[in-house]
């Protein structure tokens, strides 16, 4: 590939591309990018950020590339260049690019009833078209976003807890006789429902103030006990402004306490002995709690996002929880004089957050403690108050005394839940996790051709944003054989993350115990919150396995294979006729098992994996001996998974492979994890060195010696090879001894820093080599 005339190419980004404002996620700074057409959200890093917003069509790469040395001292080069410009491309997101596929509108139960999304929990999409709806409300309410009326409109709700505070006698008097007229109680009840009905719709109104789209307004249903109102706002961080960002969350708590407005004068004027006044008191006292115990800010309430926006942090809670693990980990003390490895990654770890973040996850995290204990105070306080006076001695501990009876149940129900999926797995019930609703983001379109190789830190948003994985010291050894020690790393969900190692690096290993197939000796492992290890039923459901050597009817069509693994799976032909299609197999659905090919029989393999929709999906070499066309199709089906939002754990042997899906990957090497980042991020750290490659007709050996900048020259077959870490100067010197467009440049690939970092891998501990006599191994 020639590189010339690169730099003076003038890309643009596609119209309509958002570019959100700074936020810390971690100790980084990321950007949010989204592409309205496709729904795909991204994060980008500082530096990515920086040559994105200056890609207008008006600047060449040479332009923004000095602007770029300017700031950050540091000159890119072609092959950074490229890699950002083919990121950009395949992400389709450069104007005049391949045209945008739009992703095929997924029937509306396949987007808001995702796999565990049932009578008792879901979603109702309840409006045909929100969009066109709240830009008729909109209109209809403009007269109070005229300062003169919303101003006093904010001091009233402000007023509002005041009034409560110096009322708060007479309104808990009347609100503890409420609770003695059922029938009025449950009226109060109803007129709060619709109170938050108007909270879900104010987050909608203001968002909309702002040029934001409501997504869809519908009833949500939790648990069968619970159905209320949702709007769902979409990209509030991308307003450039935080104040406009909290201004749409605090919408709720203020409509909540608006609402209340009118009810106040009434119950002024009630006279004592008026029969009104409980439910009027209640409805005020407990109206005002609902608002104000909203913007408390822990998730998933509105005072969590409020609190984030106002801090320009992403995941602030899950951001703290790692925080505290990384300084825990780097306090833990030393075994003997000098650090553990752990405490050494993790110091280096804590040093990487700046000060600033260090005291708001520090303070984050110690008010989630204490309000926690405010909590539990408030709610012994509260049985105090409620319950007949010869209790009182005791019933203010009786919170208390349910944490502790509920911990062991809980206990209990685990164990108990994992030996009946132990007996019978295809029968369990959904998992509660499992039906919670959740957005399925678009599917990319069938038959898109497979993305070229996508390199760098740019890596599409998790979603959910969440954790998947997290193993924390785990070790694991067979007799004198150490397989695996003390492996720590962290999958984020919707993150497509490499395994990569030689033979007996610990990959297996490492996986299955994630599976839950096999036990750490040390560490803690936990797959979405909860410890796989023993057999999990929670986590089965939500859990995919393709191995290599999947298991078959193959006396059955690749139909009814399916559909006997859906009903085995206790899911429904719907979910059958999913995977089949998500796997390219739609017409191959009559042919019998044994009479597919090689790659027809990975791709049901892997449909098999997905049947119940599982949101973590292991994969051990999905391509293993199929031809070049066969893996790069399968390539784009994996991608589509990807794009379902689905986290996969992917182990293989293929280099470019994983180079060219994996969002991160970790190589293991003797039991350790010796490098962990994504697949551009490693190429860079190795520094390796660009080849050019010259037919040996046109140039000799001792010319391409004699260039300057060429640090090693090769004849390889035909060709000279060049080795060099200054690409641009050696191109221009043998421009002026070879015609440009023989010369092919070939950058670094992972498979040259997978070489370096496994050439010496760190000694496994004794006896390494030779497997122990006597262990099971299940794969
Ligand atoms: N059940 C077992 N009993 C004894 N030794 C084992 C057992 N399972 C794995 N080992 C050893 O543990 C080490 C790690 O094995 P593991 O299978 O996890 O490596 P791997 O990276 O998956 O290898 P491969 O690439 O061949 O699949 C190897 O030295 C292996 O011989």
């Amino acid at each position: 590939m020639t590189t010339g005339g690169l730099l003076d190419l003038r890309p643009a980004l596609r119209p309509g591309i958002l570019v959100g404002p700074a936020l810390t996620r971690g100790p980084a700074v990321v950007h949010l990018l989204k592409d309205p057409v496709t729904g795909v959200r991204m994060e980008v890093g500082a530096k990515e950020h920086f040559i994105i917003t200056r890609l207008d069509g008006s600047r060449s790469l040479a332009e923004i590339g000095t602007e770029y040395a300017a700031s950050f001292g540091a000159r890119l080069g072609d092959a950074q260049w490229q890699q950002m410009l083919r990121l950009l491309s395949t992400r389709q997101l450069l104007d005049g690019g391949r045209p945008v596929a739009v992703p095929p509108a997924a029937p509306a139960d396949v987007r808001r009833r995702p796999a565990g999304s049932g009578l008792l929990s879901g979603s109702t999409r309840m409006v045909a078209d929100a969009p066109a709806l709240m830009d008729r409300l909109h209109g209809a309410t403009a007269f109070a976003r005229r300062p003169a009326v919303l101003v006093p409109l904010l001091v009233l709700a402000a007023a509002v807890p005041v009034a409560v505070a110096v009322r708060f006698g007479e309104l808990a008097d009347q609100t503890g006789r409420l609770y003695h007229q059922p029938v009025t109680l449950a009226a109060v009840g109803c007129v709060l429902w619709v109170s938050l009905g108007l909270h879900e719709l104010a987050h909608g109104l203001v968002a909309r103030a702002y040029g934001l789209r409501v997504g869809e307004i519908g009833l949500r249903r939790v648990w069968g006990v619970m159905t209320y109102l949702y709007c769902e706002v979409e990209d509030v961080q991308f307003l450039d402004r935080r104040g406009r960002q909290v201004a749409v969350a605090v919408a709720g708590a203020v409509m909540n306490l608006l609402f209340l407005l009118p009810f106040w004068p009434v119950w002024a004027l009630l006279p004592d002995s008026a029969q009104a006044l409980p439910a009027l008191g209640g409805l005020l006292l407990l109206g005002t709690a609902m608002a104000l115990l909203n913007l408390v800010p822990l998730p998933p309430l509105d005072g969590y996002k409020i609190l984030g926006y106002a801090l320009g942090t992403l995941r602030l809670a899950t951001e703290s929880r790692t925080f505290l693990a990384v300084a825990a980990g780097s306090l833990r003390p030393a075994k003997g004089s000098a650090p553990t490895r752990g405490q050494g990654d993790a110091r280096a770890r804590l040093r990487r957050y700046p000060g600033r973040l260090r005291l708001v996850y520090g303070v984050f995290a110690l008010c989630c403690a204490l309000l926690a204990l405010a909590v539990l105070a408030g709610a012994c306080l509260l049985c105090r108050a409620a319950l007949p006076g010869r209790w009182d001695a005791w019933t203010c501990y009786l919170p208390l005394a349910l944490i502790a009876a509920a911990l062991p149940l809980r206990l209990l129900g685990l164990r108990f839940a994992a030996r009946r999926a132990a007996s019978k797995p295809a029968q369990d019930p959904p998992a509660p996790e499992q039906q919670a609703p959740q957005t399925t983001p678009p599917a990319p379109q069938p038959g898109t051709p497979p993305q070229q190789r996508e390199k760098g830190d740019m890596k599409p948003q998790p979603r959910p944003a969440g954790t998947a994985i997290v193993l924390d010291g785990v070790s694991k050894h067979y007799g004198e054989v150490h397989a695996l020690d003390d492996v720590s790393l962290t999958v984020g969900q919707g993150e497509f993350f490499g395994v990569l190692g030689p033979n007996g690096a610990g990959k297996t290993t490492l996986v299955e115990i994630v599976e839950g197939m096999r036990r750490a000796d040390s560490g803690t492992v936990s797959v979405f919150g909860l410890s796989p290890w023993p057999r999990n039923t929670a986590l089965l459901r939500r859990i995919g396995v393709q191995t290599q050597t999947s298991a078959f009817f193959t006396r059955l069509t690749a139909w009814e294979h399916l559909e006997t693994v859906a009903a085995l799976q206790g899911a429904d032909r719907t979910a059958a006729r999913h995977a089949l299609d998500l796997v390219g197999l739609a017409g191959k659905e009559r042919s019998r098992v044994d009479d597919l090919s090689g790659g027809q029989r990975q791709r049901l393999a892997l449909a098999t994996a997905l049947v119940h929709q599982p949101d973590l999906i292991f994969l051990d070499e999905p391509t293993a001996a199929l031809d070049p066309e066969a893996r790069r199709s399968l390539w784009t089906v994996l991608r589509d998974l990807r794009g379902e939002g689905r986290t996969i754990v992917y182990t293989t042997h293929y280099l470019d492979e994983a180079e060219a899906l994996c969002d991160r990957v970790a190589i293991i090497a003797g039991g350790r994890v010796v490098a962990l980042d994504s697949p551009g991020a490693l190429i860079r750290s190795m520094a390796a060195p660009a080849r050019l490659l010259v037919p040996a007709d046109r140039i000799t050996v001792e010319q391409a010696r004699a260039v300057e900048g060429a640090e090693r020259v090769l004849l390889e077959g035909g060709e000279v090879v060049i080795e060099t870490r200054h690409a641009n100067r050696v191109l221009i010197e043998l421009g002026a001894l070879v015609d440009m467009d023989a010369i092919q440049t070939r950058t670094a690939t992972l498979e040259d820093a997978y070489l370096r970092l496994t050439a010496s891998p760190p000694p496994r501990a004794a006896g390494a080599v030779a497997p122990a006599v006597g262990t099971e191994r299940s794969r």
